[in-house]
């Protein structure tokens, strides 16, 4: 009998349950496949702020990850915060080990503005982590400060998507332009093609997790063995979904709803 797909996340908490592996392992099981988490940081948070964090030991993430990969290999993984060069770099040697398709979400701040990841993080995150991956989901912010390229229009995020594909080695690149006054644009770009999904915006502020929410999205559908686009636009239609039917739960930014796409 074939097993289930199974899609790993590793990544951080958040209690209130919107964003980081609770928010990934929801939408795993919405997507039908089945998850797994390995936890990078324990963050005391909620849906007005981060409060305080609290990293794994890189030697006991290795462990989590170790009891993972020696039971079953997942079919697709995704990253999102990792908060120093120790923690990507047990992460790096698993993903090369073990050749499974890479998804990075390279969170830095949370929606509240609250930083989660060591400044020179970023930069191994950038020339290590990186080139491993099969497609990576910044949003405009994080576009900017990993390709160094301003970005205020869509001829910009054409230059950041270049430089992700041509300087960084990524292999394909997924903008989500969630923050864009325009309008809630996310762009695909891989080495031959290049595609755009635009929605109408919701007018709500409840959009806490909206990025891990969509790279997991991704990731289930990566390891049902889905195209990067394929699943690009399943996540574009789940995201969209989940910020309309927002629970409007929490004091701050709420997090999205995780049950209410039906879509195949
Ligand atoms: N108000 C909105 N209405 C419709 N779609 C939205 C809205 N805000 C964000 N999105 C969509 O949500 C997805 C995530 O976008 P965004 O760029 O905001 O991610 P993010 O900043 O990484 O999220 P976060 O840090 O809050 O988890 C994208 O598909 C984006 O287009
Ligand atoms: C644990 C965690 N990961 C990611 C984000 C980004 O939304 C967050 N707020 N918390």
């Amino acid at each position: 009998m074939s097993r289930m797909p199974i899609a790993l996340t590793v990544a951080g908490t958040d209690p209130t349950g919107g964003a980081g592996v609770l928010a990934d392992i929801k939408t795993f099981h919405s997507r039908q496949v089945f998850g797994m988490a390995a936890i990078t940081a324990l963050t005391a948070q909620n849906t007005i702020g981060v409060q305080d964090v609290h990293n794994i030991p890189g030697q006991f993430l290795q462990e989590q990850l170790d009891s993972i990969f020696s039971d079953e290999v997942p079919d697709a993984m995704k990253s999102g915060m990792i908060a120093n060069e120790e923690m990507m770099t047990v992460i790096k040697e698993c993903v090369e080990h073990h050749q499974v398709p890479y998804i990075i979400d390279p969170v830095m701040i949370a929606t509240s503005g609250d930083p989660l990841i060591d400044e020179d993080a970023a930069e191994f995150l950038r020339t290590q982590l990186l080139p491993l991956a099969l497609t990576v989901t910044p949003n405009i912010h994080e576009a900017e400060k990993i390709s160094g390229q301003q970005i205020s229009s869509e001829g910009d995020i054409k230059k950041a998507a270049d430089i992700f594909l041509n300087d960084i080695g990524v292999q394909s690149v997924v903008i989500t332009g969630g923050h864009l006054d325009s309008g809630p644009t996310d762009y695909l770009f891989t080495a031959d093609n290049a595609i755009e999904l635009s929605e109408t915006r919701i007018d709500t502020t409840n959009t806490h997790g909206t990025g891990c929410t969509f790279s997991a999205v991704m990731t289930a559908e990566l390891a049902k063995g889905k195209s990067i686009e394929e699943s690009f636009r399943t996540a574009k239609r789940y995201i969209t979904s989940a910020i309309r039917y927002n629970p409007n739960i929490g004091k701050g930014n709420g997090p999205v709803s995780h049950f209410s796409y039906k879509g195949e």
